[in-house]
């Protein structure tokens, strides 16, 4: 009897246990409104990267999965018809996030508004060019997209520069658009720092989200230093040093820094089209990280306007360890440099010196 009565009871509880969970879960969608879209502009939309990340974007992997957004796309004339078929993709997918398209040949049109700016729009490197072939085309698109940015972006957008020359391009764009803080102006160096962490995990045979911390410095070309220093891998018994763990400074000074630098390269020779998938991802994960903030105790690549860290002169982009709290980037700061690397670090800073003067150059 006893037992009867004790089911009863139970079964009356769950009963209004399921009740209340369902009248909670219920007032919650209806308290729980919708964020405000936020406007991310993507240049070169109609182009390779630009195929690639819209998609990305509209599912929420650029800044979550419970931000909707509205996308504005500008190419030039010439791919206007291509543009139009990619807006058309856009709307046939149906993406939840996605609340408005804009596909324009118009910068002004383009520019309104916009939170974020993701530059890909340029001329990409062919097989058999050298970065700096495609400097002086890239430089004075640049030069005007950073007036057109200036005066109808939103004030506080944040611009990640992605085509190449990369650095060098976002030093145009910072210079000829004052009034956008230089804290707001990056450029793509994630693309190298996952390539860096992508080779470690294939040679120790680690899941690549147990790898950290490597750095990339300074330039998006061959230039750039990759280094394992300060990097680490999570294993069952804590973090251990990547060096520790690879054992071979001979692979790791030598083949390992020239596959990334070179990755580029590679990708072009084998596809005879630059980085896509990988570069668009690069994009999304650089400007997550940036609004969102990045993860305690890991830092990320950025370029970014140098105020001397590091002994790198101040008035270039490069690219540094940072982390990133609450819509803000800070470089990391007091690791050790040793010889090694401080000859490397001061050599792809040469090159930006120089890519620099060439730039200006170019726009006289
Ligand atoms: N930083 C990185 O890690 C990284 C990685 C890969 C590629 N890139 C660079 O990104 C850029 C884009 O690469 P892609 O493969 O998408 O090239 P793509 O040629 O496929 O696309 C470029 C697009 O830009 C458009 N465009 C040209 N001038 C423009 C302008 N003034 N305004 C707006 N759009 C314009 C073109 O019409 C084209 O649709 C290249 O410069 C490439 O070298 C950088
Ligand atoms: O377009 C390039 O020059 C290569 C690209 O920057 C890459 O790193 O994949």
């Amino acid at each position: 009897m006893d037992h009867i009565v004790l089911l009863q009871k139970v079964s009356v509880a769950l009963f209004i246990f399921a009740l209340l969970w369902k009248i909670v879960k219920h007032m919650w969608s209806f308290l729980n409104v919708e964020k405000e879209p936020v406007t991310v502009l993507v240049t070169g939309a109609a182009g390779q990267i630009g195929y690639a990340i819209v998609p990305m974007i509209a599912r929420g992997a650029m800044l979550g999965a419970d931000q909707p957004v509205i996308l504005h796309m500008l190419d030039i004339e010439p791919a206007a018809e291509a543009l139009k078929g990619v807006r058309m993709e856009l709307i046939d997918a149906a993406f939840p996030l996605l609340k408005g398209v804009v596909a324009t040949t118009d910068a002004v049109e383009a520019c309104t508004g916009v939170n974020i700016a993701v530059m890909v729009g340029g001329f990409p490197r062919k097989e058999g060019m050298e970065r700096k072939d495609v400097m002086s085309k890239n430089v004075s698109i640049y030069k005007a997209q950073a007036s057109a940015l200036e005066k109808h972006a939103a004030s506080d957008c944040k611009v990640l520069v992605v085509a190449n020359p990369a650095n060098t391009n976002a030093l145009i764009l910072k210079e000829f658009a004052p009034s956008i803080p230089e804290k707001n102006i990056t450029c793509l160096t994630r693309l190298d720092h996952n390539r860096a962490l992508g080779q470690i995990s294939e040679r120790i045979n680690v899941y690549v989200s147990d790898v950290k911390n490597v750095i990339i410095w300074g330039n998006h070309s061959s230039t750039q230093y990759p280094d394992v220093n300060h990097a680490t891998v999570k294993t069952c018994s804590g973090d251990k040093p990547v060096r520790e763990l690879i054992a071979d400074d001979q692979w790791l000074n030598n083949e390992f820094i020239t596959t990334v630098q070179q990755r580029g390269a590679a990708i072009i020779k084998a596809r005879k089209l630059s980085s896509a998938l990988s570069a668009a991802s690069a994009a999304c994960d650089h400007v997550r990280d940036w609004v969102l903030g990045t993860p305690k105790g890991t830092w990320v690549s950025m370029g970014v306007y140098s105020d001397g860290s590091y002994g790198i002169q101040p008035g270039l982009i490069y690219s540094f360890p940072v982390n990133c709290e609450k819509g803000n980037w800070s470089i990391v700061q007091g690791l050790k440099i040793d010889e090694f690397s401080r000859k490397k670090m001061d050599a792809t800073a040469t090159e930006l010196m120089e890519e620099k003067s060439l730039a200006y150059s170019c726009l006289n």
